[in-house]
C-alpha cells in the first residue's frame, strides 16, 4: 500500500492545547484543516488559540495561501476524517478512549491516509489494536507549542508498516518539523522519559522544602536550559571532560552516579504538595495571563530558533543537524 504524503487536507481530532497547536501549524503551512472536538464551546476555544498563535507564525513566515479561514470545524468524527489526507489525533491521554476513538477514525478514513496520535507515552500497539488498516497508524508525539517546536517523535506499533513510518516522517517534514524515529516502542518514548525524570526530582525538591517552584525553574533557565537548545547532554558532558573528553568525564563524575543525588520514584502527590506547586506557580505567573505568557514564550522561542539557525549556518551546519 502506498500512503498519502502530498497532503492538502489535515484532520485534527481533539482541539485542546496540542490539537490547536497542530491546527495552527497546518494552517500556517497553507493546508485546509478540518477539526472535531466533542466539548461544548470547543470551536470558539480553538479559534481563539489559533488567533493567539498566529502572530508568532506570521513572524516565522506563512506559506502562500495560509489563512485562519481555511479551518472548518465539523460535528462528527466521520465528517472530520473522510476526505482527509492526513489525520492527527490529540484526544485525552486515556488508553480506553484512544482505543475506541481510533476504531471510529480508521473505519471512516481513506485506507491510505496516515493516522498519527499525539500521545505522550501510551503504546501504539495497544491503542491501535482495533483499528482498520493499522499498518498506516503511527505515533507523532509533538512538543508544546506544536506550531513552533520542530521535534516530533515518530513511533510505530507492532502492525505499523516500515513504509508508514517513512511516509509519516515525510509528512511531518513537509510541516517544517524535525522527526525523530523512536526505533523501539517503549512507554514515554525518548523525550518524555527524560523530562519525567527531571519532573519527578523537581517535585521531590518542593516536597522536601529544598526550593520553591520558581527557584527550581531558575536553576534550569539560567543554566542547562540555555545550552539545551543547541547541544544535548551527551555532547555537553563530552566538552565538560575537557580535552580528554567523555572518557575523562566518566572517570571523574561517574562515581557520583552511585551517590543518592536522585530519588527516581515519584513522590506521593499529597494535597500539600499539590498546593505548594500550584501556589508556587501562581506566584510565578504573577499578573500575567496564560495567553500573554504564551505570546512571550513564542517570541523567546522564535528568537532562540533564529539565533541557533544563524549560528549553525556560520559553523557550516544545517538547522536539522
Ligand atoms: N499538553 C502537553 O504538553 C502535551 C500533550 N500531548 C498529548 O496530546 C494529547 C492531548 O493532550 P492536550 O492537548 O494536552 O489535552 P487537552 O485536555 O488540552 O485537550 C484534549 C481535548 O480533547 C477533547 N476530547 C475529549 N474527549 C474526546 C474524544 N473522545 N475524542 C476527541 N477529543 C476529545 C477535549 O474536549 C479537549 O479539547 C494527549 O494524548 C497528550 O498526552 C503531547 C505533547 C505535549
Ligand atoms: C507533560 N507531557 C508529558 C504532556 C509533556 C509532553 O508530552 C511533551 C512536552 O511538550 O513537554
Amino acid at each position: 500500500m502506498s500512503f498519502i504524503t502530498e497532503i492538502k487536507t489535515f484532520a485534527a481530532l481533539g482541539s485542546g492545547v496540542i490539537g490547536s497547536g497542530w491546527v495552527s501549524r497546518a494552517l500556517a503551512h497553507g493546508l485546509d484543516v478540518v477539526a472535531w472536538d466533542p466539548a461544548p464551546g470547543a470551536e470558539a476555544a480553538l479559534r481563539k488559540r489559533v488567533a493567539n498563535a498566529w502572530g508568532a507564525l506570521e513572524k516565522q513566515g506563512l506559506a502562500t495561501g495560509a489563512s485562519q479561514d481555511r479551518l472548518r470545524f465539523v460535528a462528527t468524527i466521520e465528517e472530520c476524517v473522510k476526505d482527509a489526507d492526513f489525520i492527527q489525533e490529540s484526544a485525552p491521554e486515556r488508553l480506553e478512549l484512544k482505543l475506541q476513538l481510533h476504531g471510529k477514525i480508521s473505519a471512516a478514513a481513506k485506507p491510505n491516509a496516515l493516522i498519527g496520535s499525539s500521545t505522550s507515552g501510551l503504546l501504539p500497539s495497544e491503542f491501535y489494536e482495533g483499528s482498520t488498516h493499522p499498518e498506516r497508524c503511527v505515533v507523532g508525539h509533538p512538543f508544546n507549542p506544536v506550531y513552533l517546536l520542530p521535534l516530533v517523535e515518530v513511533v510505530g506499533g507492532q502492525h505499523t508498516a516500515p513504509e508508514a513510518i517513512q511516509a509519516a516522517i515525510k509528512v511531518y517534514q513537509s510541516l517544517g518539523m524535525r522527526p525523530l524515529h523512536v526505533r523501539k516502542e517503549v512507554p514515554g518514548f525518548i523525550a518524555d522519559r527524560l523530562l519525567e525524570a527531571l519532573w519527578r526530582e523537581a517535585l521531590h525538591l518542593v516536597n522536601d522544602g529544598v526550593a520553591t517552584t520558581g527557584e527550581i525553574d531558575d536553576a534550569i533557565r539560567f543554566g542547562a536550559g540555555l545550552r539545551w537548545s543547541f547541544m544535548g547532554t551527551f555532547l555537553t558532558y563530552t566538552l565538560a571532560g575537557g580535552d580528554a573528553g567523555m572518557r575523562h568525564f566518566m572517570a571523574q563524575f561517574g562515581p557520583a552516579l552511585q551517590l543518592p543525588w536522585t530519588y527516581l520514584p515519584a513522590p506521593e502527590l499529597t494535597d500539600k504538595l499539590i498546593d505548594d506547586v500550584v501556589e508556587g506557580t501562581s506566584e510565578q505567573l504573577g499578573k500575567h495571563s496564560i495567553s500573554a505568557l504564551e505570546r512571550y514564550r513564542d517570541d523567546c522561542l522564535l528568537a532562540v530558533l533564529e539565533a541557533v539557525k544563524v549560528t549553525k549556518a556560520k559553523h557550516g551546519m544545517s538547522f536539522a543537524e
